[in-house]
């Protein structure tokens, strides 16, 4: 079902806000667009006028010398308002694109992990090089030329009301119907096509970036011919809908040039008329100059229609951005004080219910759970279970349907950017960015000395790796970090942890997909250096949990072991049985 139309409606917080925030620039590109099409339109009144009145050869060169100066003025004038015109403009439009992609920024970046499951990445990308583009060809080719327009078209019909108000009347019909009728006609016609349009587009999209994300995988499958027949049937579709809107184009223009032919064709008959029956030569000169002085705002009011006949894009633009989850970061609502309460205090899971949606499985049931400062609580349950989600609702990403979780008594939902003063996260897959090695593990703590990094790395168990680098810590590494092997990639995140030096910290099985032993050496250093944080740890083996002070076992939405390794080897059968179980994995 389409919902109600948004775009630049009070509801509208992508498009319309923009207006008010940069006002007086704007203010002023609409009117240097104005005079652009003034001085164009000058020129050829007082070029037509000098042609006229030379061609009756003035007896001196002065008596043309006014006709002369003002066509040079409006000659120069014309291409330096309209470079200043473009600049303003695209001035003011790159300020308010920066500004959406801001929003659009922490838009996503609030609801970080909701986002990355919620949105396809080519959806994202979509919005990013699609969307934000959109609204700037909004201003740039629909919104600024139809205000010139609008204004032109006052002025014009204004200025021939002075001279004769049938005349006024007659080109306000035929230029009203340039730029009130056709582009009405033309959204009201291409509303469904333009819709299509942008929708096979996003499937091009979606298919491309699935494409090249998993290009490797096309590859082995041996289907690579079967997807590049889809992907050319999709284009296909795409350039079909082309094809359509480009034929009602050309006929729409033929109207639009036998409207101009026609309003030439009155001026001219109209200024014979007027300025003949005086029957004195010299008015005769005024003939060429009214006639040729429509010529240049042909260019202010042919494109109108063509660039509103894209306005469903633009709405569609806007509705997709609307969608997007409240721009506003959340604030954090710790103060100071609270903040030295929160270090090294205890968290508290009470009474937690969780689920996804209203299909997905109760995750969380009357949870609860305290883990007390200083504490190594892993966490162990079947696939699926919950884990990961117990560790977002922690963070803060995710909000139980009923219940509470505090870290020293704050709700972790209103930590806002406190939150990575509070908790460090050691997950399965640490981004490795494209800059140098010590930028890298830099990324823990921005304000880290060169000394902090080098000891963290040296912590983190990276003594070894960096001595390889043919610059050390300066080496520029790739982007997603593939010169490193699995281990190396968490001991770069352990180091990035460490300089961050939160007092809790989650780690989320960082050593799945490593060998027993890289995994056993990157387990030690972790508890080493991490001594003396409170630890919750995801993980899916019972070998090495001896690291952790209390392992609990997540089922049903609760908690069904709870105890030390120790005791739970020693008194629990199914813990044992489960513990020897993984020895033999
Ligand atoms: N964004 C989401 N929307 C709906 N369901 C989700 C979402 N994210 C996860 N789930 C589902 O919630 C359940 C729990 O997921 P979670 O990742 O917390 O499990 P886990 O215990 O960590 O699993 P594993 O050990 O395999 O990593 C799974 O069935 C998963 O499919």
């Amino acid at each position: 079902m389409k919902k109600n139309y948004l775009l630049l409606s009070k509801e509208d917080n992508w498009v319309r806000p923009f207006f008010k925030k940069y006002k007086w620039l704007l203010a002023l590109v609409l009117f240097l667009g104005f005079l652009t099409f003034f001085a164009a339109s000058a020129l050829m009144f007082t070029s037509g006028y000098l042609i006229s009145k030379s061609a009756a050869r003035p007896e001196n060169i002065l008596m043309v010398y006014v006709p002369i100066v003002l066509t040079r003025a409006f000659g120069i004038a014309r291409p330096t308002l309209r470079y200043v015109e473009r600049l303003g403009s695209h001035n003011w439009v790159l300020k308010m694109t920066s500004d959406i992609r801001l929003k659009l920024y922490q838009a996503m970046e609030t609801r970080a992990v909701k986002s990355k499951s919620e949105y396809q990445t080519g959806n994202i990308l979509g919005i990013l090089a699609e969307d934000v583009e959109h609204i700037q060809n909004l201003y740039l080719r629909t919104i600024f030329p139809a205000i010139v327009a609008l204004i032109l078209y006052s002025v014009i019909v204004i200025v021939l009301g002075v001279f004769s108000v049938p005349l006024a009347l007659l080109i306000a019909l035929l230029l009203g119907v340039i730029i009130f009728l056709l582009p009405l006609t033309a959204v009201l016609v291409n509303n469904a096509r333009v819709y299509r349009q942008k929708a096979k587009r996003h499937v091009l999209y979606n298919q491309l970036t699935d494409a090249v994300l998993g290009v490797g995988d096309w590859q082995y499958s041996g289907r690579y011919q079967e997807f590049l027949n889809g992907y050319n049937e999709s284009e296909s579709l795409v350039r079909d809908e082309d094809k359509e809107m480009n034929r009602y184009s050309r006929f729409e223009s033929l109207g639009k040039q036998v409207i101009f032919g026609l309003i030439v064709i009155i001026m001219f008959v109209w200024a014979g008329n007027y300025f003949g029956k005086t029957g004195e030569v010299i008015y005769l000169n005024w003939i060429a100059a009214f006639v040729l002085a429509f010529f240049p705002l042909i260019d202010a009011f042919a494109p109108i229609s063509d660039s509103v006949k894209e306005l469903p894009l633009y709405e569609d633009t806007v509705q997709r951005l609307s969608q997007l989850p409240d721009t506003t970061p959340p604030v954090s609502k710790v103060d100071d004080e609270e903040e030295e309460i929160i270090k090294g205090s205890e968290i508290i899971f009470k009474e937690v219910d969780f689920r996804y949606n209203e299909q997905s499985k109760q995750l969380l049931q009357n949870f609860n759970l305290t883990v007390s400062e200083g504490e190594v609580v892993a966490v162990l349950g079947k696939s699926g279970v919950g884990k990961t989600t117990l560790s977002k609702l922690l963070r803060g990403d995710l909000l139980p349907e009923s219940g509470s979780i505090t870290i020293g008594g704050i709700e972790s939902s209103e930590l806002g950017e406190e939150q990575s003063e509070v908790m460090g996260v050691l997950n399965q897959s640490p981004h490795i960015f494209n800059t140098t090695m010590r930028n890298n593990i830099r990324l823990g703590n921005l304000k880290a000395t060169e000394e902090d990094i080098e000891e963290a790395a040296h912590q983190a168990g990276l003594a070894p790796v960096i001595e390889k680098l043919p610059l050390g810590l300066d080496t520029v590494v790739e982007e997603g970090g593939k010169r490193f092997s699995g281990g190396e990639q968490q001991r770069i995140a352990l180091a990035r942890i460490l300089l961050q030096d939160t007092p809790i910290i989650i780690i989320d099985e960082p050593t799945i997909g490593l060998d027993p032993m890289t995994e056993k050496q990157l387990l030690e250093t972790v508890f080493e250096v991490l001594k003396g944080k409170t630890v919750l740890w995801i993980t899916h083996h019972l070998v090495g949990t001896h690291y952790a002070n209390r392992i609990i076992f997540l089922e049903d939405g609760q908690i069904s072991m709870d105890g030390s390794p120790k005791t739970l080897l020693e008194e629990n059968t199914k813990f044992k049985e489960l513990y020897q179980l993984d020895l033999y994995e």
